[in-house]
């Protein structure tokens, strides 16, 4: 087999409220495994995703999971570097982690910008779908209006389970 000559490295964020299950999702789409048991992440944790997109292209994903409490902290400047894009979970279950999205657009909005000048494409995550509690999903128009409002490129309901 030819050796892909095409590589690209990019570096996402996961971010988002504590026990919304940012490492979850990583762990799932890397490691399709999920566990119950919960382990708060302690600042930051990283996950490489290879995606053989094309014969000639790989396409590495480093994936910053960054720990719920450090939105209270100050090194999520120094997390955020250089990343090209982001995911702001949520939990469906639990009103007080929708609150707070608006929060994390803000916080990385005001400390990350590509080298265009320009925002970094974010997409919202309505996680633990699995749950049957999805109070906000029940409505999508509100969801599409809250992106619109607030600069995501789009939302998706999602479970790790
Ligand atoms: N039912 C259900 N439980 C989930 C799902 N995703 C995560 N969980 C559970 O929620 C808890 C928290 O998940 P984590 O992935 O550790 O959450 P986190 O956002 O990384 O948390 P921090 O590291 O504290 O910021 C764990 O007990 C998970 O098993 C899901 O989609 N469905």
């Amino acid at each position: 087999m030819q050796a892909p000559h095409k590589e690209h490295l990019y570096k996402l964020l996961v971010i988002g409220d504590l026990g919304v299950g940012k490492t979850s999702i990583i762990k799932r789409y890397v490691h399709q495994n999920f566990s119950s048991h919960y382990r708060a992440t302690i600042g930051v944790d990283f996950a490489l995703k290879v995606l053989h997109w094309d014969p000639e292209t790989v396409v590495r994903l480093q994936l910053w999971d960054i720990a719920g409490q450090e939105r209270f902290g100050n090194m999520t400047r120094v997390y955020y570097r250089e990343a090209m894009g982001a995911f702001i979970v949520f939990d469906v279950t639990r009103p007080a982690t929708f609150e707070a999205v608006a929060k994390w657009k803000n916080d990385l909005d005001s400390k990350l910008t590509l080298p265009n000048g320009k925002p970094v494409s974010v997409v919202l995550l309505a996680n633990k779908c699995d749950q049957g509690k999805d109070v906000l999903m029940n409505n999508g128009l509100k969801m599409d209006q809250f992106c619109k409002e607030h600069g995501f490129v789009g939302w998706f309901e999602t479970s790790a389970k």
